[in-house]
């Protein structure tokens, strides 16, 4: 499945969440508006049983579900792609197992040089954040929305931002440059439908 040039990127919540509830809860995001899914969840049970749910979920509604971190569960799953941080293995790795349809997203935080050097090996898009403090991940770096605008000009694939992201703060890094906004908190700490309504509504006024 092709990976959406713009719109909201919602990532799964799951600390706490039993798997009806982390589905039910995708669900009600994508009705909302969520174009892509991430499933993220750094204290699984039974991961595989709950990504290959998440891909019958999303493939019902015409969203692709990527899954952090995981080349081996993403195809296990049979999910459309993988995203990879810092610390997840090589992007040349990925496109390898996965094969040239995958989306493979790269951590790339607030590096230009990071992202340029994602791009020219293949990746699908590049994530830049967290932009602003983030509940969900307290110690990730910050980054800056002049990065945003930099890499609007220097960058042909997708460019994502994370972190910390509300209705209320969203548009300015739209305007910065990000195509897709990636949640998680603002999203799921709420009602996940209205939520992601209200974020779809930036886009809609964009
Ligand atoms: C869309 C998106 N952007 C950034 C991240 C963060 O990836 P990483 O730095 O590997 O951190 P963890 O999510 O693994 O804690 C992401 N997951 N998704
Ligand atoms: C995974 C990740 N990487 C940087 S911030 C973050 C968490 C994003 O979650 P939230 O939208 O709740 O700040
Ligand atoms: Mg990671």
């Amino acid at each position: 499945m092709r990976f959406p040039p713009r719109g909201l990127y919602a990532i799964t919540q799951t600390d706490g969440k039993s798997p009806a509830t982390v589905i039910a809860e995708i669900e009600a995001a994508i009705r909302g508006g969520a174009v892509v899914v991430q499933y993220r969840d750094k204290h699984p049970h039974d991961a595989l049983t709950l990504a290959r749910e998440l891909v019958k979920v999303c493939h019902r509604h015409r969203v692709p579900l990527l899954i952090n971190d995981n080349i081996e569960l993403t195809l296990e799953a049979g999910a459309d792609g993988v995203h990879l941080g810092k610390n997840d293995g090589h992007i040349r790795e990925a496109r390898e197992r996965l094969g040239t349809d995958a989306i493979i997203g790269i951590s790339c935080y607030d590096s230009l040089e990071r992202a340029l050097e994602a791009q020219a090996h293949g990746a699908t898009y590049a994530a830049f954040g967290r932009f602003f403090p983030s509940g969900t991940k307290p110690l990730a770096s910050p980054a800056h929305p002049d990065t945003l605008r930099q890499a609007k000009q220097a960058l042909s694939i997708p460019i994502v931002a994370i972190g910390g992201i509300l209705p209320e703060n969203g548009a300015a890094l739209l305007a910065a440059g990000a195509d897709l906004l990636a949640v998680i908190g603002g999203i799921f700490d709420h009602d996940p439908e209205l939520s992601a309504h209200a974020y779809q509504r930036l886009f809609d006024s964009q």
